[in-house]
């Protein structure tokens, strides 16, 4: 059995290569560039207004002006102003020709139907937006290597852009085994449990864009078993195989992954829950075999595969890491490293209940493990803990 750093370590180096795509820009939320992005226009497109009021020649601000006209938000066509004119204009629409400043319609008052402005801090380019003030045509108007955050999404299409190349989420396959696994929404029959293993690994896909991931399921039968992962292999990048890692007499997943040309790099790591985790390359593709075990299967997600998807896509690893001060004692002998499922909150952090990798219940309720060294043997209340805070 190996360690959890060292198991860390060995997935880090099987690295998943990240891939480029190009895609619509509705659809890159929550991924990150792989090229920078040019600006291919001046944004704005024209000395903008930024204010309802009305445009003139700074030059002119001391004198009486005539309105001439209006610009409004969406025009087609130019007004020119000459010396001791001004035009009507609104929020976003374009400045009349010769003009350079805005004063706002609050600041100014009407003689004789000609225009004084009474704006002291008036200056040369106020309420102007400058053309090219977001960006200029031909600059780097989004580097390689930036998340697309909603407000990154909005900028770019601002700019005009509808396409932008950003690292693929890779596809991923879950794969299920056993025959005790019933849908939800049938009975269960005798000796049936509920499936949940893939609905929650879908759920945890799904939050970092991994998209329509295909789920297969297996009988407990060698050969069948090695022709899902065989059809697993040839369309994905990832397979996430659930259940069949351990010990027992229809335990077949790693014979299926050494059958079909799986390398692999580890089996059984110094930790619990999940210490049948097995772990296999085949060319660039990665294997995991998961615990069968719901609170397992999830807890080695978290730890082990989400870091190696989210580093293939770009992304930061969201699994954050933090210390904090235990409320309650936590004994355990030494031997393993424990992930605890626990809830934090402002520096202090809780073990929950139910530690049993069967139960889910208190794993619904956390927002943390707490990480008990291979060698500490448990924790005392008040004592600082490293926490991994779970992206929920
Ligand atoms: N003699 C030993 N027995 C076991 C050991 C051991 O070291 N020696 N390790 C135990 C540990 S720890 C774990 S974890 C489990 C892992 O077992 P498997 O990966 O082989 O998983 P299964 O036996 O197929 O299933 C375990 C458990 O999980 C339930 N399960 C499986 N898939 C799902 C699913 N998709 N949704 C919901 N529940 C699922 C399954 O019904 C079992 O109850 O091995 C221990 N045994
Ligand atoms: O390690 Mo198993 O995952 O405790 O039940």
């Amino acid at each position: 059995m190996i360690s959890v750093k060292q198991a860390k370590q060995i997935i880090i180096e099987a690295a998943l290569p990240k891939k480029s795509v190009l895609l619509p820009l509705s659809e890159a939320f929550g991924l990150v560039t792989s090229k920078g992005i040019i600006a291919t226009t001046d944004i704005p497109n024209f000395a903008q207004s930024s204010m309802d009021g009305y445009a003139l020649k700074y030059e002119d601000k001391g004198n009486l002006l005539k309105v001439i006209g209006e610009m409004a938000a969406g025009i087609s066509e130019q007004i020119k102003i000459s010396k001791g004119e001004a035009t009507r204009i609104f929020t976003g629409a374009p400045l009349p020709l010769n003009a350079d400043t805005v004063v706002m319609q609050e600041k100014i008052h009407f003689e004789n139907n000609l225009l004084i402005v009474q704006d002291e801090n008036l200056k040369q380019g106020s309420n102007v937006r400058s053309k090219g003030a977001e960006v200029k045509q031909g600059d780097i108007a989004m580097v390689s290597g930036m998340y697309l955050s909603a407000a990154a999404i909005g900028f770019l299409a601002g700019i005009g852009c509808v396409e932008v190349s950003v690292y693929a989420p890779p596809k991923v396959a879950i794969i299920l085994t056993g025959n005790e696994l019933q849908k939800p929404g049938n009975p269960l029959e005798f000796g049936q449990v509920y499936e949940a293993n893939s609905f929650q690994l879908k759920a945890a896909l799904n939050k970092i864009g991994i998209k329509n991931s295909m789920v297969l399921t297996a009988e407990d039968d060698p050969e069948e078993l090695q022709k899902v992962l065989q059809k697993a292999l040839e369309v994905n990048d990832v397979v996430l195989l659930n259940g069949g890692v351990s010990v027992g007499d229809y335990d077949f997943v790693t014979q299926a992954a050494h059958t079909c040309g799986v390398e692999e790099k580890f089996h059984k790591i110094k930790q619990k829950p999940g210490k049948p985790l097995f772990f296999g390359t085949k060319e660039d593709k990665l294997v995991f075999g998961l615990p069968g075990n719901p609170s397992s299967s999830l807890t080695c997600f978290y730890e082990y595969v989400l870091p190696a998807l989210e580093s293939s896509m770009g992304l930061h690893s969201s699994l954050v890491e933090i210390t904090a001060s235990v409320t309650h004692d936590y004994p355990k002998p030494a031997g393993l490293t424990h992930f605890l499922k626990a809830f934090y909150s402002n520096g202090k952090v809780t073990p929950l209940h139910a530690q049993e990798s069967f139960r889910l219940h208190s794993f619904a309720q956390a927002n943390c493990f707490i990480i008990l060294p291979e060698e500490s043997i448990g924790c005392k209340a008040g004592a600082i803990v490293t926490v991994h805070l779970l992206p929920l």
